[in-house]
């Protein structure tokens, strides 16, 4: 066991070394001096995804760009607001060995500073008296003195012991295969079993690390061009492996892309792109087709479709429920066609006013998101297994309408950003066996034919793209058509 602070303090169980005000070094400086700000906008991040709901990914960008942080300082922050909310689970667990008392004995502002220290520590080797010494400032600035003790003390415990280490004391209390997978991933132990499940039906349980690993693993920003939509050359960046419009920046901000500024190529994840694009390939586009994308906000695969739809000759629609994503997908479609219309109705009505009104319908579902937890590193917290029957219900409810408003020989991709068995091939399965023989499905893999290299191969109708395998979101893509009668 290496000790980094050779004060020697042996193996077994961390005793809580420092109570609040015993510390080795209380903080007297963090008393007097706010925390450095990528620190404090980490901090202001985390603590309202927790008090608020609200999602970094979102919120993130808004602050970095008030606060107009030199480049260096704004990735800083972002790594450690990604990579606490991302590792929460696991830093719980030390923290609570760390402290000798149960995470939910500690004051909810503390455990947030406690848990950005942990990072620090324990995944981004920051030095530890810099470490402390900034999470004990940032303690004093939101909670009492002998708070900004309390995570003094428990911050020095954590860093005087390796992380190797620590891992190894964590897992040794997992009293199961799958709580030990996911503490050592941080990833909620249901949604463990649930990527378990969905990677089996794909013949490839054995993927179930690797799976887990790449979730915790920053992507890399993807740009989709939108074809036909301002400079050709597309944007600077690596052409992505399957989508034929993605592009892949090494990094900066993508803002401040050319063709992202100019409104011709958006940030979108390739997963996305395919989705899209299944319902594109579909079969060829005839002049006069009617589109719907029936959930579109915020507007990223409907900027695509229409896109696709106007080179085609189609007429393309869009729909959103929440007034305010319906004003992102106006925004989102501005630069391809600002007379697109968006509609605010409840899909879930628009088959029984529109019956047979469409020729293709994207059905992108609200859905759990386990899918994209690279890129929303707190949804992973947010979701509870009690969620998966009410949106399986909407899911359903959605995919019937939009059956309705399909035209006899029509398409309709079924979409979600989620691998979840209950959200993906149940629903599908329940649509079609419904349907009673009027609803057919159609390969979706088939319909995939554009990508720059072939997907790998898969022995179902269906695609499920994997962020281990594919670099992807694990998005699900499911095609069906209404047979004419
Ligand atoms: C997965 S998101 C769609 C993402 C979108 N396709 C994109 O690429 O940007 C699902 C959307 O469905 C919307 N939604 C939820 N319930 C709905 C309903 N009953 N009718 C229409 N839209 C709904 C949500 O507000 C959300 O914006």
């Amino acid at each position: 066991m290496t000790d980094r602070s050779g004060t020697g303090r042996p193996g077994g169980r961390p005793g809580p070394a420092a109570r609040p005000g015993q510390g080795r070094g209380t903080p007297q400086a963090g008393r007097s001096r706010s925390p450095q700000p990528a620190r404090r906008i980490a901090y202001e991040v985390i603590a309202a995804v927790r008090e608020s709901d609200a999602y970094a990914n979102l919120l993130l960008p808004v602050k970095l760009e008030r606060a107009k942080l030199p480049p260096a300082d704004a990735a800083l922050a972002t790594e450690l607001t990604y990579g606490t909310l991302r590792m929460q689970g696991y830093y719980d667990r030390v923290i609570a060995l760390a402290a000798g008392r149960s995470v939910e004995r500690i004051d909810a502002p503390l455990l947030d500073v406690l848990r950005l220290g942990s990072h620090q520590l324990l995944s981004m080797r920051v030095a530890p008296h810099a470490a402390v010494d900034e999470a004990v400032a940032q303690a004093a600035s939101v909670g009492s003195r002998s708070g900004a003790g309390f995570v003094n003390g428990v911050l020095r415990t954590i860093g005087r012991t390796e992380p190797a280490v620590w891992r190894e004391r964590v897992l040794a209390e997992a009293r199961s295969a799958d709580e030990r997978l996911a503490v050592e991933h941080s990833h909620p132990e249901w949604v463990v079993r649930a990527f378990r499940q969905s990677l089996a039906a794909d013949g490839r349980e054995g993927d179930l690390e690797e799976l887990l690993a790449a979730d915790n693993a920053a992507p890399k920003v993807t740009l989709v061009a939108l074809p036909g939509v301002g400079d050709d050359a597309g944007p600077d960046g690596e052409p992505t492996e399957y989508s034929p419009y993605g592009y892949r920046l090494s990094g900066g901000d993508p803002t401040r892309v050319h063709s992202v500024a100019a409104g011709s190529s958006r940030v979108q994840d390739e997963g996305s792109q395919l989705a899209a694009l299944a319902l594109v390939g579909a079969r060829p586009i005839e002049a006069g087709e009617r589109w719907l994308d029936l959930c579109a906000g915020p507007g990223g695969k409907a900027a695509l479709l229409a896109a696709e739809a106007r080179a085609g000759g189609a007429e393309f629609v869009a729909n959103e429920l929440v007034p305010a994503r319906a004003q992102l997908v106006r925004t989102a479609l501005a630069a391809v066609d600002p007379s697109i219309q968006v509609t605010e109705l409840d899909g879930r009505a628009v088959g029984e006013a529109e019956p047979e009104a469409y020729d293709r319908i994207l059905l992108d579902a609200p859905c759990t998101g386990l899918g994209a937890l690279r890129r929303r590193p707190e949804a992973r917290w947010r979701k509870q297994p009690k969620d998966v029957p009410e949106l399986t219900n909407l899911q359903s409810e959605l995919l019937d309408s939009a059956l309705r408003a399909l035209r006899p020989g029509g398409v309709l991709a079924y979409v979600t950003c989620s691998p979840h068995l209950a959200e993906t091939r149940a629903v599908l399965e329940t649509a079609v066996r419904r349907g009673g023989g009027r609803v057919r499905r159609l390969d979706a893999r088939a319909a995939l034919h554009g990508t720059r290299t072939p997907l790998p191969a898969g022995d179902s109708d269906t695609v499920q793209l994997w962020p281990h395998r594919h670099g992807t979101d694990a998005m699900f893509i499911s095609l069906v058509t209404k047979v004419v009668e």
